[in-house]
């Protein structure tokens, strides 16, 4: 016979609300409990600051905390635009409560909060691919890992810039960076507005926050070859010695106007005296170095993976607030079990100017597909062709993947190296 004393009687009733300042503290003790973390104070510090600017759902099982959902208040690039995203982050539950629903109630929390102040997107990085699909979130930009031998020069197809380089304080970089990434980020959707404390806290941060044995970052900038002091790109990188290889360039950011720059930009960090290799683990899919680099043995893509994921939570203010690459007159059939809002079968046109409608229609649908999907393709960097072909999204009309992902394209794709 069982002597075990039985288990308390689930609560059923968890509360979701904001959760106030004078919660923070327990609700770091929730992250780091859920994340598996002992952080120093600095660490909890910048912790505490960035979760004081967020805007945040508590679960709470009577007055015990259960449940953290935080979200930054960023904007986020689309095509031909931007939009106000909360961008999901910190999101913990109690190891007493999992898979009780929390998370989803939270979740849903969050979306009632975006139709009630008319904020059509939010976004994500997931900790774990399988959790955020079920709640319409599907990856809308991917990033590779390069890794470039750079023990002998590196080969190039084009002639770099010869522009002047200049290595920057990062106290100093935050400001000259900052000018060159707003005058740019439009050009590809998925990028945040960094403010001044992301640019501090989180790229130019001394140590960096998974391996202490790299340097501090290092900021190189790339002037004008006719005006030195007009930034025509840049790179963020950190350094570390080996004891039993030559030693190693982390390469952060690379950013530059033309293809001759970023060259220029590649070529300075293979060429850094004591190092051997640069490991890039956030480079677009598009990468011109993929295309300029003139030996593909000592430019190597060694892995690729998902980064933000997008949810459309008002699919029709967030069809109608990007632009468009080509026309388009579809019958888009979606599903959205928890936004039932967005489900049904809608008139997708886009006209030569470019101005969209999208509204309720009886007409057969030319495509089905669930709005994880529609998440994914709308930046502009998941083909729904792939899909179709997948068999996740259906096809009624031969066809109409192929003109939707047609009025979806973008000149580059989708891309962010800022996780949260
Ligand atoms: C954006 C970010 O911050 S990502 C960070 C996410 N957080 C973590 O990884 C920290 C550790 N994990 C946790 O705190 C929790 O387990 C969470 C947040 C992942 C899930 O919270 P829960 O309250 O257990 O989720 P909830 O009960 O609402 O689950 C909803 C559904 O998702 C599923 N699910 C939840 N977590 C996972 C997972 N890790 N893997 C697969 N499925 C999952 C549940 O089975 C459930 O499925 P169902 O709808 O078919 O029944």
């Amino acid at each position: 016979m069982d002597s075990a004393p039985p288990s308390p009687a689930p609560s059923t009733a968890i509360a979701f609300r904001d959760l106030p300042d004078t919660d923070l503290d327990r609700a770091l003790d929730l992250v780091y409990l859920a994340f598996h973390e002992t952080p120093e104070d600095e660490k909890r510090k910048h912790h505490h600051d960035l979760l004081r600017g967020c805007e945040r759902v508590g679960a709470y099982d009577g007055r015990t905390l259960v449940g953290l959902l935080a979200a930054f208040r960023f904007t986020m690039s689309v095509p031909g635009g931007e939009l106000p995203c909360p961008s999901v982050t910190f999101v913990s539950v109690a190891p007493t409560h999992r898979r009780r629903g929390v998370l989803s109630g939270m979740i849903a929390a969050l979306f009632e909060r975006c139709g009630a102040s008319d904020r059509p997107l939010a976004a994500l990085w997931a900790s774990e691919d399988a959790i955020y699909g079920r709640f319409g979130f599907g990856p809308a930009t991917y990033n590779n890992t390069v890794e470039v031998k750079s023990e002998r020069p590196l080969d190039l197809r084009i002639v770099p810039s010869e522009g002047p380089l200049r290595l920057v304080d990062p106290a100093a970089a935050p400001e000259l960076l900052a000018a060159y990434y707003d005058r740019t980020r439009a050009a590809r959707a998925g990028r945040i507005d960094r403010t001044e404390a992301w640019w501090r806290e989180e790229w130019m941060a001394t140590e960096d926050e998974e391996d202490d044995d790299l340097s501090p970052p290092r900021v190189v900038v790339l002037g004008a070859a006719d005006d030195p002091g007009r930034v025509t790109g840049y790179a963020i990188y950190r350094t570390k010695g080996r004891d039993d290889a030559p030693g190693l360039v982390r390469l952060d950011e690379l950013e530059a106007d033309t293809p001759q720059a970023e060259a220029a930009l590649w070529r300075y960090l293979a060429s850094i005296d004591l190092t051997g290799l640069i490991q890039a683990w956030g480079r677009p899919l598009d990468d011109p170095l993929l295309l300029f680099a003139g030996d593909r043995d000592q430019v190597r893509v060694t892995g690729q993976y998902p980064g933000l994921r997008v949810r459309l939570v008002d699919v029709r203010a967030a069809l109608l607030a990007r632009s468009w690459a080509a026309p388009a007159d579809l019958v888009l059939e979606v599903r959205d079990p928890r936004l039932p809002g967005n489900e049904g079968r809608f008139r997708l046109t886009v006209t030569g100017a470019g101005g969209a409608a999208y509204e309720p229609t009886d007409a057969p649908a030319d495509l089905t597909l669930d709005v994880r999907e529609l998440g994914s393709a709308y930046l502009g960097g998941a083909p729904l062709v792939s899909f179709v072909r997948a068999g996740v999204v259906t096809e009624h009309t031969p066809g109409a993947a192929a003109a939707l992902d047609a009025a979806l394209a973008t000149a580059l794709l989708p891309h962010t190296v800022d996780t949260f």
